[in-house]
């Protein structure tokens, strides 16, 4: 019960929906234990007695108890669904608004298709308990409870004889909740892990063909969907199992009740209209323990889904400053490093080791090195996407803590390698970062980001809709729509991550055109592989292994002759020389 009572908030402030409902169930359920004492009368006391003028009465009351009872069904039902619909509403929006709050670190590590499966089939596993599994538990109650009740009215011993079975019926349920539950949980796991093999087989679509992986793939959706299957199995196995245990218990009272009511009967103790009616109760109390491992599935379901839920909403936040300013600050650009060091989470190397450096407002810093040599990870700590284990990362002499994570992002425009685009038109794509922006100003940060003419070329210009993933434009392209993205939130720091990398020299040529335009006046970061993208920076950093192995300008690095720089350097422009001379020679 934890569980629900965790996610109270949730559902707790539309109580009137679900009192509305339970009220109109009592009701309804009230009426149904109302039917057997109609039959009873009509045998004592209409047949058997002979009474027939009182017939057109006895149906004329039946038939208002069954309009009132038509429309109790109908208010019960409408409100159970409005109070589970209106509960996972704001479940949803919570979840959602979760998400675009955790860390990095919880990105590492997540599945998209565990998430999805999260955000979807959990919450409607527990919006169906709400709406409906809560509501039968309580007519399991309200119907045993009443049909007790009327059968005490009329024997005590014969109510104490089907009594005698219900706590078989306990240890039963029981036991077959403590089977269902984990077996559910199971379920959910390997419908999110089947959802997560979907998700990525979707998006590295491209990966699998030009691979020829289709077969792979094919096996590995199969192994998930025979882990789903045999999950499935196994709890159709348990609920096989059980039912037919519970269904005998049930008909075991029955028996007892048959041979010891008709003794009563016989003896004169009990009139036949009362065994009618006794029988006919006792099938309602059957109805709702037949049902109840329907029930208790729903509900063994619907608590496996919340703890998922749970999950996720228990994940800890970004952590935002502790003394943050309450408007928006705009930097002036000058970061600082001084012995950063950061070890990402579970990982036993150090990304960064005893990072220091100073970059002036205005200033370009390059960051060249190896894979894996830590270039990314200084941008990434510097737009506090991950906190550093030692060390003090500062803007404008202040530490990063005492700005909000917004100030932070909105002064920090980031052009990826790999920039991502949404499913929408050109235009709002380059106003992602600034949704008021106006059309004039979109433009013109297209024209600097050398995007305007090919925009202008696509059949609705900047209302052309995107495929996923910006589907449908060059990587240049879309790289040019990035930077039109990053001059328009006009940040004060510009990170470079490997932008030019995966285009050709002409297009390499436009974006270096367009960047300049961008970098002016921005203290800037430029994480670059080729030195002709970094050469004029005003420091670079050469790291390796997480540390800086040197820093200094491009002349002053390529004059160390055994430097790493300089090997680099040698390596990419003495390649460049032989091209020249082989091209020189007609090759
Ligand atoms: N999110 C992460 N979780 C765990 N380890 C990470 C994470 N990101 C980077 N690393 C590790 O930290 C080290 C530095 O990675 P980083 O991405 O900063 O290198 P890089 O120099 O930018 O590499 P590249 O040129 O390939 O982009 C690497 O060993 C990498 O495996």
């Amino acid at each position: 019960m934890d569980t629900f009572k965790r996610l109270k908030d949730f559902y707790w402030p539309y109580k009137k929906y679900f009192y509305w409902s339970i009220l109109t169930l009592i009701l309804v359920s009230g009426i149904t234990v109302v039917y057997p004492m109609v039959l009873q009368y009509t045998i004592d006391e209409i047949i058997i007695k002979g009474e027939y003028s009182t017939v057109p009465y006895v149906a004329i009351g039946f038939i208002l108890l069954m309009i009132i009872k038509g429309a109790a069904t109908y208010t019960h039902q409408f409100y159970g669904d409005l109070f589970g619909i209106r509960s996972v509403y704001e479940l949803r929006e919570s979840l959602y608004e979760k998400l675009q709050f955790l860390p990095f670190d919880y990105y590492d590590n997540a599945k998209t298709g565990d998430l999805m499966s999260r955000l979807t089939a959990d919450v409607e596993g527990f919006r169906f308990f709400l709406s409906f599994g809560f509501s039968q538990l309580i007519n399991f109650v309200l119907i045993i409870g009443f049909s007790l009740s009327v059968m005490f009215f009329y024997s005590i011993p014969l109510a104490l004889i089907t009594l005698c079975m219900m706590p078989f019926l306990a240890i039963v349920v029981y036991k077959f909740d403590k089977e269902v539950h984990p077996a559910f949980r199971g379920i959910r796991k390997s419908m999110a892990n089947l959802n997560t093999k979907v998700q990525e087989n979707i998006s590295g679509i491209n990966t699998v063909k030009s691979l020829s992986r289709e077969d792979f793939e094919i096996n590995k959706f199969d192994t998930s969907n025979e882990d789903y299957k045999s999950q499935y199995l196994n709890t159709s196995h348990i609920w096989a199992k059980y039912f037919p245990v519970m269904e005998l218990i049930g008909n075991l009272s029955v028996v007892l009740l048959l041979a010891y009511g008709g003794y009563l009967v016989i003896q004169g103790n009990l009139s036949a209209g009362e065994l009618v009616a006794f029988f006919s109760l006792v099938w309602y109390i059957m109805g709702p323990i037949m049902n109840l491992g329907f029930i208790m599935n729903t509900f063994s379901q619907s608590k496996a889904s919340g703890e998922r839920l749970l999950e996720v909403l228990d994940e800890p936040l970004e952590m935002e400053g502790k003394d943050r300013e309450l408007e928006m600050v705009r930097f002036h650009g000058e970061v600082t490093f001084e012995n950063v060091t950061h070890r990402y989470k579970n990982e036993k190397k150090e990304a960064l080791n005893d990072i220091s450096f100073t970059a002036k407002p205005g200033q370009t810093i390059g960051l060249i090195g190896a894979t894996g040599s830590g270039k990314t990870s200084i941008t990434q700590l510097l737009s506090r996407f991950y906190n550093p284990e030692s060390g003090t990362i500062a803007i404008d002499g202040k530490p990063l803590e005492d700005y909000s994570l917004r100030t932070i992002r909105k002064n920090i425009g980031t052009v990826l390698q790999e920039s991502f685009l949404f499913s929408s038109t050109i235009k709002d794509n380059i106003s992602y970062g600034n949704p008021y922006a106006e059309m004039d100003d979109i433009i013109d940060a297209a024209k600097r980001a050398q995007a305007h003419d090919f925009i202008m070329e696509l059949p609705d210009g900047y209302d052309t809709i995107l495929g996923e993933r910006g589907l449908g434009l060059s990587g240049g392209q879309k790289q040019r729509i990035s930077i039109a993205r990053a001059i328009l939130i006009d940040p004060t720091i510009l990170i470079l991550d490997d932008a030019t990398s995966a285009v050709d020299m002409e297009t390499e040529f436009r974006i270096q055109k367009a960047l300049k335009e961008v970098m002016n006046d921005r203290t800037t970061f430029i994480i670059a592989h080729r030195i002709s993208s970094l050469k004029h920076a005003d420091e670079i950093l050469v790291l390796s292994n997480g540390k800086v192995i040197e820093r200094g300008t491009h002349e002053e690095l390529i004059h160390e002759e055994s430097g790493a720089y300089r090997k680099i350097y040698d390596i990419q422009y003495q390649d460049k020389d032989k091209v020249f001379q082989m091209n020189g020679q007609g090759v």
